[in-house]
């Protein structure tokens, strides 16, 4: 479905993706994990159009996509969750979400049946419409901000740190609300610090490192991964991956 081959992109001073290599399936759910720095915002970046690749080829169902603006990309059905503090906080629940559908505005039966559907998708929308965005809770927020693009209805949705700075009960109505709309079709693909939570809800994992994909594999040959499970999973994080990371699985291929 969602596809990069070899992609090098990067801000100026040289490439920071060197060389990636990711396939989304459909409906499936990938998590980039890796240290800070290691690029996992720069590859969902690529992909929204927000940077263009110096090299290498990104397709969505078959069509290159790399060249594209932003917006084609949104009509092209991949849309990204932006980092925290995303919503107006003076402006009502329904007054964010609806902002979700301005590339659908025109046709105003579309953003009406939408909206409805988006109501259901996500009842928060609903049960708090007339609230100011700014007096809701960190999760909340997290909610409305993913509520929000659904209003285009996407196939692929990306996802940079959903759980920052969340509680651990806001953390799980985030992670049950990724999981639900993965559940109804969506493809998603994440970035995600708490390597636990991540790789917990995802199918698939990649670790990057230095701009590059170290590791590709389903979520639990990763979880599994003994050196995985040293750095991120409880272990101390003393030393980088090495290169040429053997693999420990069938499903699991170092890269
Ligand atoms: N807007 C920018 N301009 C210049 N350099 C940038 C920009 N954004 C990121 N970088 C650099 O690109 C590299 C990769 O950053 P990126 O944000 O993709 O990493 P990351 O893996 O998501 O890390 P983190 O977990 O810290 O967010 C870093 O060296 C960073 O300094």
């Amino acid at each position: 479905m969602l596809s990069l081959k070899a992609v090098f992109a990067g801000y100026g001073g040289g490439n920071v993706l060197q060389s990636v290599d990711l396939e989304c399936a459909e409906q499936t759910i990938t998590c980039i994990v890796g240290p800070n720095g290691a690029g996992k915002s720069t590859v969902l970046r690529v992909i929204s159009g927000l940077l263009r690749p110096s090299a290498g080829e990104i397709t969505m169902d078959g069509q290159a996509i790399g060249d594209q603006a932003p917006d084609e990309i949104l009509r092209r059905g991949i849309t990204q969750v932006p980092q925290s503090h995303a919503l107006f906080p003076a402006m009502s629940v329904h007054e964010n979400v609806l902002m979700g559908g301005y590339l659908i505005r025109k046709n105003r039966r579309l953003l009406r049946d939408r909206l409805e559907l988006v109501r259901e998708r996500v009842p928060l929308v609903a049960e708090r419409a007339h609230d100011h965005a700014g007096n809701l809770s960190g999760g909340q927020r997290r909610m409305v901000e993913i509520a929000r693009c659904l209003m285009l209805d996407p196939k692929v949705i990306l996802l940079d740190e959903p759980s920052l700075g969340l509680d651990p009960r806001s953390l799980a109505g985030v992670a049950d609300l990724i999981h639900s709309l993965n559940q109804e079709g969506t493809t998603v693909l994440l970035v995600e610090q708490n390597v636990r939570l991540g790789l917990g809800l995802a199918t698939h994992g990649v670790v990057m490192e230095g701009g590059k994909v170290r590791l590709t594999g389903t979520a639990a040959a990763i979880k599994d991964d003994p050196e995985i499970a040293a750095l991120y999973l409880g272990g101390t994080r003393a030393s980088p991956i090495p290169q040429n990371t053997p693999s420990t699985g069938p499903e699991t291929t170092s890269v």
